[in-house]
């Protein structure tokens, strides 16, 4: 048997949607895999009861399928689904190490990108790997057509999980199909800013690189309480903030020495509209770990 633990993450951090990523020390996915002639699946942990056991219509099941890869596959939940901190991608990113090991086919941990994130397109229709690369690669990752980057930073960080469940399927409708070029301009830069403050280990930078005038406007509309909560990570400490991933999970970067405030302000937030959230205070981390 092998076992492989998988973080979660938070892609798009704003500017780079579909194509940025960062990975967190907690929470995880536990993937346990051992052979057998058909894959069959348990699912235990937080959100379990949301989880599909098909091989067809779960995340794992299209990794075993891409890696020829049939086994029994236990997954214990720690990243809740449909919480825009990487779940679905936590399962197929820890399935894809743990099948990789567990059949000796020798792939990187770069060629297991594409095939974890054949997974995702069975939950959000496209097989973005924005969510996967980091659950395996670690650090702040960039995911494109031609391949992927990771760059390993210190960047502390706040994650403020509301119990609203918003579907990647749901958020991904609500992106506008055009944009402005002065729209374009602006994200560029902001992405640039934010990749030169990974690389540099600058909070102030990352913040001021998030700002993206695109996507995340229309996804704030899905979290109640975004733009209260967003002000207050502000106000607190945060140098940026942004929707996680498709939501509805509030991302903040911060200072280490802000990160109680914040998380502290994000709840309070939540709370004035009657939102229960939790918060995760974190830091870019490593990748899957085979335990
Ligand atoms: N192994 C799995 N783990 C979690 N969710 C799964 C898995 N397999 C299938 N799903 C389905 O995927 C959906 C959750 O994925 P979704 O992409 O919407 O959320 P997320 O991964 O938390 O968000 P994000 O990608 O924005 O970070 C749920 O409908 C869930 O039933
Ligand atoms: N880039 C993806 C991440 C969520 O899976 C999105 O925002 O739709």
């Amino acid at each position: 048997m092998i076992t492989v633990r998988a973080p979660a993450t938070s892609a798009n951090l704003g500017s780079g949607f579909d194509v940025f990523g960062v990975a967190f020390d907690r929470p995880a996915d536990i993937i346990r895999v051992e052979r057998a002639e058909q894959t069959t699946i348990d699912i235990t942990g937080v959100g379990s009861q949301y989880i599909p056991t098909d091989p067809d219509a779960n995340t794992v099941g299209a990794v075993v399928d891409a890696l020829d890869a049939p086994a029994h596959i236990e997954i214990d939940k720690g990243v809740r689904p449909a919480s825009g901190l990487g779940s679905s991608a936590a399962s197929a990113a820890g399935a894809a190490v743990a099948l990789n090991e567990l059949y000796n086919r020798g792939l990187s941990r770069s060629e297991l990108v594409p095939i974890a994130a054949e997974g995702e397109a069975v939950v959000s229709g496209t097989a973005h790997a924005d969510n996967v690369a980091p659950s395996i690669l670690g650090g702040f990752t960039i995911a494109t057509a031609d391949g992927v980057e990771s760059v390993s930073t210190d960047i502390s960080l706040v994650a403020c999980l509301p119990e609203i469940a918003v579907s990647t399927r749901d958020a991904r409708r609500v992106v506008p199909e055009t944009a402005q070029m002065a729209e374009v301009v602006e994200t560029v830069g902001n992405a640039a800013t934010l990749a030169v403050g990974m690389c540099r280990g600058d909070p102030d930078l990352v913040g001021r690189g998030m700002d993206d005038p695109l996507v995340t406007p229309a996804r704030a509309e899905l979290i109640t309480g975004y733009d209260a909560v967003r002000e207050a990570a502000v106000d607190a400490g945060a140098t940026g903030v942004t929707v996680s991933g498709a939501g509805p999970s509030v991302l903040a970067v911060c200072r280490a020495r802000d990160q109680r405030a914040v998380g502290s302000a994000m709840l309070t937030a939540f709370d004035d509209h009657e939102v229960d959230a939790r918060v995760y205070q974190t830091q870019v981390s490593d990748g899957a770990t085979i335990l």
